[in-house]
C-alpha cells in the first residue's frame, strides 16, 4: 500500500513520517490553513531522502505559477487538485516531476487520461476532514491511484476495504486541529496500513 502524508509544516513531522514508511510527503503550496511558502517547502524537502516522493500542492492556480513554486521549492511531484484542464498538465511536462491528479468521483477515474503519473480519488472539498462514500468508487479508477478523503487511523482498514485503492493519502486524520499535525497520529495511520509492525 502506498501512503503519501500531506500537508506538512514542520521537521518534526516530516521526521516522524519518513521514519515511519511514508512513501510521498505533500505540502500545500495554494490557499489552506496548511499553506507553506515554496521556500518553507524547499527546507523540509531537503529533509526527505530521495526514495521517499515529495508532492507540491495546487488547486486552481496557472501553470507558471505552479512552475515558479515548483523550482523554488525544489519538490518532485506537482499535485494539481480539482478542474485543472488536460492542457495545464501537458504544460509542466518539462518539468520532469511526478505529476498527480486529484479530482472527485464526478470526475474522469482512468489514471494516465491527462498524462499524470498518479490518481488521487478525493472528496468533493479537499483537505475537509470528511469522510465520503469510498465504496463508490470501488473497480472504476485504474492504474495507480489513492484514495483519499476523511480518511484516519481509525477508518482507513475500512476505507481500503471499501475502494480498493493502490494506496492512500492523508491530511486532516493525522492532525490534533486543521493545520496542526501531530506525530503519534501520523504513526498511528502508517501503523494502520501496515507499513510500521505492532
Ligand atoms: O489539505 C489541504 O488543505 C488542501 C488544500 C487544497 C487542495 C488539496 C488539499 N489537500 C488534499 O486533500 C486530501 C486530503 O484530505 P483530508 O484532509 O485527509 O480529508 C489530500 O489529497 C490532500 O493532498
Amino acid at each position: 500500500m502506498y501512503v503519501k502524508i500531506c500537508g506538512l509544516s514542520e521537521p518534526e513531522h516530516v521526521a516522524t513520517a519518513v521514519e515511519a514508511g511514508a512513501d510521498a510527503i505533500g505540502f500545500v503550496l495554494t490557499r489552506s490553513p496548511r499553506r507553506v511558502t515554496p521556500e518553507r517547502a524547499a527546507e523540509l524537502a531537503a529533509l526527505v531522502p530521495g526514495h521517499v516522493l515529495t508532492v507540491g500542492v495546487f488547486r486552481g492556480e496557472d501553470p507558471e505559477t505552479v512552475r515558479e513554486a515548483v523550482l523554488a521549492s525544489g519538490v518532485r511531484g506537482v499535485q494539481l487538485h480539482g478542474k485543472h484542464p488536460h492542457r495545464d498538465f501537458t504544460a509542466l511536462k518539462d518539468l520532469g516531476v511526478r505529476l498527480v491528479r486529484a479530482v472527485d468521483a464526478q470526475a474522469d477515474l482512468r489514471c494516465g487520461a491527462y498524462d499524470e503519473d498518479l490518481l488521487i480519488v478525493d472528496a468533493p472539498h479537499a483537505g475537509s476532514g470528511q469522510p465520503w462514500d469510498w465504496a463508490a468508487v470501488r473497480g472504476r479508477p485504474s492504474g495507480h491511484w489513492l484514495l483519499a478523503g476523511g480518511l484516519d487511523p481509525a477508518n482507513v482498514g475500512e476505507a481500503i476495504a471499501a475502494a480498493g485503492p493502490w494506496g492512500v493519502d492523508v491530511s486532516s486524520g493525522v492532525e490534533s486541529a486543521p493545520g496542526v499535525k501531530d506525530s503519534a497520529l501520523i504513526e498511528a495511520f502508517l501503523r494502520a496500513v501496515g507499513k510500521i509492525g505492532g
